[in-house]
């Protein structure tokens, strides 16, 4: 009975849950339209500012994910065979819905992830801009035509892959849903998606503003408790039914789904983890530096995959940029995300933020009003703190090694010349993000050209858009996300056709 309901229905977005109420300040985004006849277990989901519960969804499971690799089985066919325009149409629509509701959805993932709001809003223009992108993407994705044998034509046509399983992390609750479900619907697959279980509200907000817009199982959500998320994967992982999997998060995670996808030889993309060098050379205009150095650590507390961390700053610059960054450090405003002129939100969980303090060592560089500030307001607060790292040491402390996905600047002075910054930058296992700045732009091209990264950021703290492709190299995964032709083509494959002995 439950299968005869959801295949008709997007999962999810109907929960069948009574207790699932939004609690937006001042309004109620969509709280009460998930229930439905059954009750199903929820989990709570807590403000990171607080601990306050703000809402809950519901608990599924491997049953409830077969359940919804079903629904967007059903939908495949007749979506991959809608027009690439009407698709376009459609995601426009959706686009328009999301942007409509911008200040309800940014309020509601500031409450769940705590990300100040002016930053939230920021993540739903950039959200909405990747449905936007891939409406405009999707009408150009065609084949092409070898016309050069003389009794034969030779093409490729554009398919796509099929049902795609896509599993996101919380520090974007709803920019890296629409990075990938926004290609993945305009290459004409169906997709299930998985968000992580301390932002399910932003998701479920998020399908149901794709109600009207996508037909029933185009865009599943499965929402589940963190006890769950193995079996949520593993069932997506081994479905022969879900011919991609896309998925965002730690590398520790991403390994263990690359292994599981072998079984069944998945078309997969994994956005993982990330150490990003920063560089600053002795030419560099150093309040630039700042600006961007700031812009980059600092976005969401540090709590991004492309946040600065390691800095590497010329021993001939290096007290100077010191000095000018603990200036801009100290006008960080640390409170809760709703609250006008904060800076620096919480951590998601105090588990992170429990993680952060463990990495700061007790002589680390932490301004008074900031760790009154963050043990005035709760676990979750962790006070800014720069770190000097001496590279000479045997080991360099864990700041160093790990990404601290944090407040937490690890600055370190280097000697020599660019070959020498270049070797200590690449020397770690992962490769996404990079910055450096430079005065001389050929110094730069040529270090950023060496770096071991998918993507470096030049003179520019924040590097992210729609219309570039997004990725890592080495530990940091597989495949890109956005620009031109990359990010649809995860979820398209090239079928060669040979028309041959036409006898013209
Ligand atoms: N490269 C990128 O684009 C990018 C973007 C955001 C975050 N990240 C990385 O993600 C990490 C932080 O995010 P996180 O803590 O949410 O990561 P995480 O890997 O713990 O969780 C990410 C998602 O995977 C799910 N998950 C956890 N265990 C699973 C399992 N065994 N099987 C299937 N799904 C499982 C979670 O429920 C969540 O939805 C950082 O390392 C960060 O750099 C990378
Ligand atoms: O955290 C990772 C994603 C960040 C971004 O898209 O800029």
């Amino acid at each position: 009975m439950m299968r005869r309901f959801v295949r008709t229905r997007r999962f999810g977005t109907r929960a069948d849950v009574d207790e699932t109420v939004l609690v937006v300040p001042g309004k109620t985004l969509i709280g009460g339209e998930w229930v439905g006849a059954q009750k199903r277990a929820v989990f709570p989901v807590f403000d990171p500012a607080t601990g306050d519960v703000v809402g809950s969804a519901p608990d599924m499971g491997a049953a409830e994910t077969e359940i919804a690799i079903d629904a967007a089985s059903s939908a495949l066919e007749s979506w991959r065979r809608t027009s690439p325009r009407d698709r376009s149409r459609r995601l426009r629509q959706w686009h328009d819905s999301i942007v409509e509701r911008r200040e309800e959805l940014a309020r509601l993932m500031t409450l769940e992830c705590g990300k100040p709001l002016a930053e939230a809003r920021g993540e739903v223009d950039y959200g909405a801009s990747f449905v936007e992108w891939f409406a405009e993407e999707g009408p150009r994705c065609v084949g092409s035509v070898d016309a050069s044998c003389s009794d034969r034509r030779m093409l490729t046509t554009r398919q796509a892959v099929g049902c795609a399983g896509l599993i996101t992390p919380w520090n974007f609750p709803l920019g890296m849903i629409t990075r990938k479900a926004g290609a993945a619907l305009a290459a004409g697959c169906t997709v299930v998606v998985k968000p992580a279980e301390d932002t399910p509200l932003t998701a479920l907000a998020l399908a149901k503003l794709a109600e009207g817009a996508l037909p029933p199982g185009a865009l599943n959500v499965v929402t589940a408790a963190r006890a769950n998320a193995p079996a949520v994967g593993e069932v997506l992982c081994a479905s022969p039914v879900v011919r991609a999997l896309s998925f965002t998060g730690s590398t520790e995670v991403g390994k263990r789904l690359y292994a599981q996808c072998a079984g069944t030889v998945k078309k997969l993309g994994l956005e993982l983890g990330g150490n990003a060098p920063f560089v600053v050379l002795d030419d560099a205009d150093l309040d630039l530096a700042v600006e961007c150095a700031m812009a980059s650590k600092f976005r969401y507390s540090g709590q991004t995959c492309v946040c600065a961390d390691r800095f590497l700053v010329h021993d001939a610059v290096f007290d100077d940029f010191e000095d000018r960054l603990l200036r801009a450090i100290r006008k960080l405003e640390i409170g809760r995300g709703l609250d006008d002129g904060v800076t620096l939100g919480p951590l998601i969980n105090q588990r992170a933020a429990d993680r952060v303090r463990s990495l700061i060592p007790d002589d680390a560089a932490v301004f008074d009003k900031h760790a009154a500030a963050a043990r005035a307001l709760g676990p979750t607060f962790v006070a800014p703190a720069l770190v000097r790292v001496d590279l000479d040491l045997d080991h360099p402390p864990p700041c160093w090694d790990n990404e601290n996905f944090g407040p937490v600047v690890p600055l370190a002075r280097f000697r020599g010349d660019d070959d020498a910054v270049i070797e200590i930058a690449n020397r770690h296992a992962t490769g996404l993000a990079a910055y450096v700045v430079a005065g001389d732009l050929r110094r730069a091209w040529r270090i950023a050209e060496r770096l071991e990264t998918g993507m470096c950021g030049v003179n520019q703290g924040i590097i992210s858009t729609a219309t570039m492709p997004f990725g890592g190299v080495k530990e940091s995964g597989i495949g890109r996300e956005g620009g031109i032709g990359f990010g649809i083509s995860e979820y398209l494959e090239d079928k060669y056709l040979c028309f041959g002995n036409l006898h013209f």
